[in-house]
């Protein structure tokens, strides 16, 4: 089934993006695996599909490299802005998008008329067990827990933007072996979901170095969402203020903890090529 693509990346966590108003897919999930695979397929973590909606502009789901669908996708919202612009989907720079985590709503902010950095309001971060999810009582925040790999224990806190984070913050992120515990943890019993993971290393109040293990996908280049995870963790842990830096393998991310409640991610967005799926 042919169909074209274009491929982006949000700080190296590249997506393929489809437009669904216009080409037709039949099985997603199946044809993430393949459109992913980096030596069979196009190569990215994951395969994102922009469809109508009755509630936003547009619906994004997004899948990935193994094939689940995910509720949401940091990274990928940015370039999504981009794509319905430069494509002429829309002539709004800021837009609403349906995802399984709710509205979410991505602003183009332009300087003298080039673009300078794409704003995400990611909504407000999910902090009680039930939502993470995580086995327990409901109402409690995750936060400074305990969670044994392998017979050692670590410390976590669990957020969600809608999808789940483990969060341990670490003295030398140079140290942790991620592709062995990452995995161990994204399918321990303690999150029916799976959780993604993310290793924080505080450098200061305002500067966070981050890796992270993805559900779905293993070591990307950056996580949007995670990275949001990241700071409501480091301000529930009295690690940082409010508004802080998140640096990743793949480059930086603004992230702020509003007043409103609401997480605001900034950050940039890259069309790399286009192409047709054969
Ligand atoms: N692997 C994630 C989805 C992609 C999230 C990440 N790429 C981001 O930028 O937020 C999950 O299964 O929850």
């Amino acid at each position: 089934m042919k169909f074209n693509f274009s491929k982006w990346h949000g700080l190296g966590n590249d997506f393929v993006i489809v437009n669904g108003l216009e080409e037709k897919i039949n099985n997603y999930n199946e044809m993430a695996i393949q459109v992913c695979d980096r030596y069979f397929g196009i190569g990215a973590d994951g395969l994102v599909v922009i469809l109508p909606s009755a509630v936003a502009d547009f619906q994004m789901r997004i899948f990935n490299s193994d094939g689940s669908e995910a509720e949401m996708c940091g990274n990928v919202t940015r370039c999504i802005a981009r794509y319905v612009f430069e494509y002429g989907l829309t002539d709004k720079k800021k837009i609403t998008l349906e995802t399984k985590a709710g509205l979410i709503k991505p602003e183009l902010i332009f300087i003298d008329d080039v673009l300078s950095t794409i704003r995400v309001d990611m909504g407000e971060p999910r902090l009680k067990r039930g939502e993470l999810p995580m086995v327990g009582n409901e109402d409690e925040q995750v936060v400074d827990e305990v969670l044994e790999i392998d017979g050692t224990e670590h410390r976590i806190t669990g957020v969600s933007m809608g999808n789940p984070h483990c969060i341990l913050f670490v003295d030398d992120i140079t140290g942790i072996n991620l592709s062995d515990i990452g995995a161990k943890i994204e399918t321990h019993a303690a999150f029916p979901k799976k959780t993604n993971v993310e290793f924080v290393q505080v450098l200061n109040k305002q500067n966070l170095r981050m890796r992270v293990w993805e559900r779905g996908a293993g070591v990307t280049m950056a996580c949007g969402t995670g990275a949001c995870a990241t700071l409501v963790a480091a301000v529930l842990n009295g690690k940082t203020d409010r508004q802080a830096t998140v640096e990743l393998d793949g480059g930086q991310l603004l992230i702020e903890w509003g007043p409103d409640n609401h997480i605001y991610m900034s950050g940039p967005a890259v069309e790399v090529f286009r192409g047709t799926y054969l």
